[in-house]
């Protein structure tokens, strides 16, 4: 839903080429998983580098109400397992990790957890998770809705075992199975039957953080994820810096001819983030990692559409999407059907907005179709979606007059993007009338 009465931010118009150090902040996937991996732990467990910001303060908030001990450290938190206590009410905010991630952890509880989340988040896709819990012994409460609100009926233990999913609409109800259950009595085995499922990445990250801390995951079958049941090692982590917030940045680079460096860009990781490196090169950037992990986007010029297959790194759309607006030639993103189960319906949001400033954006039954023409002032609705926002801001950079509405919902994954925004473009901006 739109908040109409939210405030204008005009996003400034990017005057020379932007030229500037970008230092990102830790992963939001990463962070939500280390978290619930270490309050699952036979001990401590240091988070270093954590995101900060509202999606993770959420998973932190959670947690301590079912229990856990969290402690603020001066490089990020400690956290010390508890066992998991019921009688209590989780807000899940719009963040898809709480949301799918912390009921499964929750039916370990000894007593009732209501879930309930933000008037958008009541939307979002829950049934298969909640399903899935039923047919491994655990009893939930969704009045037949199959969304927010919920109460999962702990009663200390899961029994776990086998469970056959639909994950066509969202990774994360795989990776919320899999993160709590070394603790099911059973471990448990997922079968997805459908669909291909979405965001690969976020499930080898999922299997690859489980494994960090001694689990033992079987992913060799296609489609099916086996979990031993088994203790989760304490882990002192360093988290990664968030690769998909790099995206409004290094696409700034891209359109105004301007470089941007991101320090700390992981030579290997699981984040799907690092699939910007290739997909801007082929929109046109000079994209460079130095053996010191110093990533170089280069605007050359030149903005290409793109034509590609992105089921794999769905939330890079929003961005990847106002840069073809803006292209020197058409652009189709495919493979995204699963995006109207986001934040809100991304498909729809970013062709009626695009369309708004007077764009030439074709909603396909999954994906875009992205006619560059030129573009005009006016008001970019973000429909709570920190990604829409950032879009928004990223389209400003060169179409004078653009005014985001709600730029504050991008504190779901960055504490302060308008301010990383003003360093971005330094002095060499100019607000929008
Ligand atoms: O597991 C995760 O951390 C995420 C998985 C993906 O969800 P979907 O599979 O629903 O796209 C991704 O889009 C989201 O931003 C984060
Ligand atoms: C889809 C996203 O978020 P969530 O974790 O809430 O699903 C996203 O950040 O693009």
């Amino acid at each position: 839903m739109t908040d109409t009465s939210a405030p204008l931010w005009p996003a400034p118009t990017a005057v020379t080429p932007v030229d500037a150090t970008i230092e990102l902040p830790g992963s939001k996937s990463i962070t939500n998983r280390a978290l619930i991996l270490a309050a699952l732990a036979d001990g401590p467990s240091r988070v270093r580098y954590p995101l900060l910001a509202r999606d993770t303060r959420l998973m932190i908030d959670a947690l301590r109400t079912l229990g856990i001990v969290i402690d603020p450290v001066d490089d990020g938190v400690n956290v010390t397992p508890a066992a998991v206590t019921g009688g209590v009410a989780v807000d899940t905010g719009l963040a898809g990790t709480v949301m799918r991630f912390v009921p499964p952890l929750a039916a370990l509880a000894d007593g009732d957890v209501r879930f309930d989340g933000d008037p958008q988040a009541r939307k979002r896709p829950m049934d298969i998770v909640l399903d899935a819990l039923r047919a491994l012994g655990v009893s939930v409460d969704d009045d037949g809705r199959g969304v927010l609100p919920f109460t999962v009926a702990g009663t200390g233990a899961v029994a776990g075992g086998p469970v056959t999913i639909d994950a066509s609409a969202s990774s994360q109800f795989v990776s919320g199975l899999l993160l709590s259950a070394p603790r099911y009595d059973k471990g448990i085995t997922v079968h997805h039957d459908g669909e291909p499922v979405p965001s690969q990445p976020h499930i080898d990250m999922t299997v690859a953080m489980l494994r960090e801390r001694g689990a033992e995951v079987d992913d060799s079958v296609a489609d099916t994820w086996r979990v031993e049941p088994g203790p989760v090692r304490a882990l002192d982590t360093v988290i990664e810096p968030d690769l998909s917030n790099a995206a409004p940045f290094l696409a700034a680079a891209l359109l105004t001819g301007g470089t941007v460096r991101v320090p700390r860009w992981p030579a290997a990781t699981t984040q799907p983030g690092d699939d910007l490196r290739d997909l801007l090169a082929r929109m046109g950037a000079d994209v460079a990692l130095s053996g010191d992990g110093v990533l170089t986007v280069r605007g050359t010029g030149a903005v290409h559409g793109l034509d590609a297959d992105l089921h794999d790194v769905g939330e890079l759309t929003p961005v990847l999407a106002a840069l073809a607006a803006v292209a020197g030639s058409p652009s189709h993103l495919r493979g995204i059907a699963h995006l109207r189960g986001h934040e809100t319906d991304r498909l729809a949001a970013l062709a009626a907005e695009i369309n708004g400033l007077g764009g030439d954006v074709e909603e396909t039954e999954d994906g875009l179709v992205i006619r560059p023409v030129p573009l005009r002032a006016g008001v970019f609705q973000t429909y709570a979606d920190h990604r829409m926002a950032q879009a928004g801001a990223v389209l400003g950079l060169v179409v004078p007059g653009v005014q985001v509405e709600d730029i504050a919902t991008t504190s779901k994954t960055l504490a302060d993007f308008p301010g990383m925004w003003a360093r971005l473009l330094g002095s060499d901006a100019e607000p929008a009338a």
